[in-house]
């Protein structure tokens, strides 16, 4: 029999925001894509994935939806994603609670009435590569045209962040592969100038520190368009060998960070 914690710990989220700057989009706004959700809870139960953006329990009532089509109604798309259970896992007999069913649906093993509706659902035999492609790529794309984007990790301790969002030389994550996409639009458009400037900083315990610079600890957070914290390292990229020196180097011990944040700031120039 699962235990309840350790069938939540198997799943972690993808919040994926893109959104044109006001001054270029006058029309557009931030909106979620919690309408394909109920706010009724039936026996309160926590959702497999819940986070601040779905902070009551909410019961699925719609239709499966396309991601591409709702992508382009939608600035912020959740996506929910399954890791495979651990060796250490299957030893203590843990079992699978929470299961995709279908691309868009988390349904409940022991309770078939509980199911919860979000963008696209990842099961644990999906790549990384996929989880970009589907849930990440559009952002970066939409930063190299200067639409200001944001992918969001979350979920409990060990339920994949960093596996998704890091990764490793064997399966790359979602940063590495974002930096070189940005990499191959900037080779591919000779006519345009770029700077791609880092940053790279943990939350935890509410506390800030510089992931770039083993000196800035406890960093003081700045409400600030253009920057993050104060005295944050800030790296200009010249190439992609340059950001995994910058990331493998940094002194970081994933088992205990909360909450990374990963910046890149792309400013586009016009010849
Ligand atoms: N999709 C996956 N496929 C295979 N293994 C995975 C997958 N996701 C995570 N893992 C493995 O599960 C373990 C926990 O994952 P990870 O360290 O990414 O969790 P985390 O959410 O970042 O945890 P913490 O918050 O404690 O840092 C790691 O050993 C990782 O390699």
């Amino acid at each position: 029999m699962a235990t309840k914690q350790g069938s939540k710990s198997r799943i972690s989220g993808l919040i994926s925001y893109s959104r044109k700057p006001a001054a270029k989009s006058p029309s557009s706004s931030t909106t979620s894509s919690t309408k394909h959700f109920l706010e009724n809870s039936m026996d309160g139960q926590s959702s497999p994935a819940s986070s601040s953006a779905r902070s009551k329990p909410q019961y699925f009532y719609s239709e499966s939806v396309n991601l591409d089509t709702e992508r382009s109604k939608e600035n912020v798309t959740v996506t929910v994603r399954f890791r495979p259970l651990s060796p250490r896992e299957i030893r203590q007999g843990e079992e699978i609670a929470w299961y995709a069913d279908g691309e868009t649906i988390v349904r409940n093993e022991h309770n078939p009435s509980i199911a919860y509706a979000y963008d696209r659902v990842f099961g644990p035999t999906t790549t990384t590569r996929h989880v970009y492609d589907v849930a990440a790529q559009h952002v970066v794309n939409g930063a190299m045209e200067g639409i200001n984007g944001t992918i969001f990790a979350y979920g409990v301790t060990s339920s994949g962040k960093t596996h998704t969002m890091h990764g490793d030389q064997r399966s790359p994550g979602i940063i590495p592969l974002a930096v070189k996409d940005a990499f191959s639009i900037i080779q591919e458009t000779p006519n345009r100038e770029f700077l791609l400037r880092v940053s790279y900083l943990e939350i935890y315990n509410e506390i800030v520190n510089d992931l770039l610079n083993p000196a800035g600890q406890n960093l003081r957070i700045r409400e600030d368009a253009q920057v993050l914290a104060y005295q944050l390292f800030t790296v200009f990229l010249y190439d992609y060998t340059l950001l995994f020196f910058s990331v493998l180097t940094s002194n970081t011990d994933t088992t205990i960070l909360m909450a990374i944040t990963f910046t890149f700031v792309l400013i586009p120039g016009y010849n």
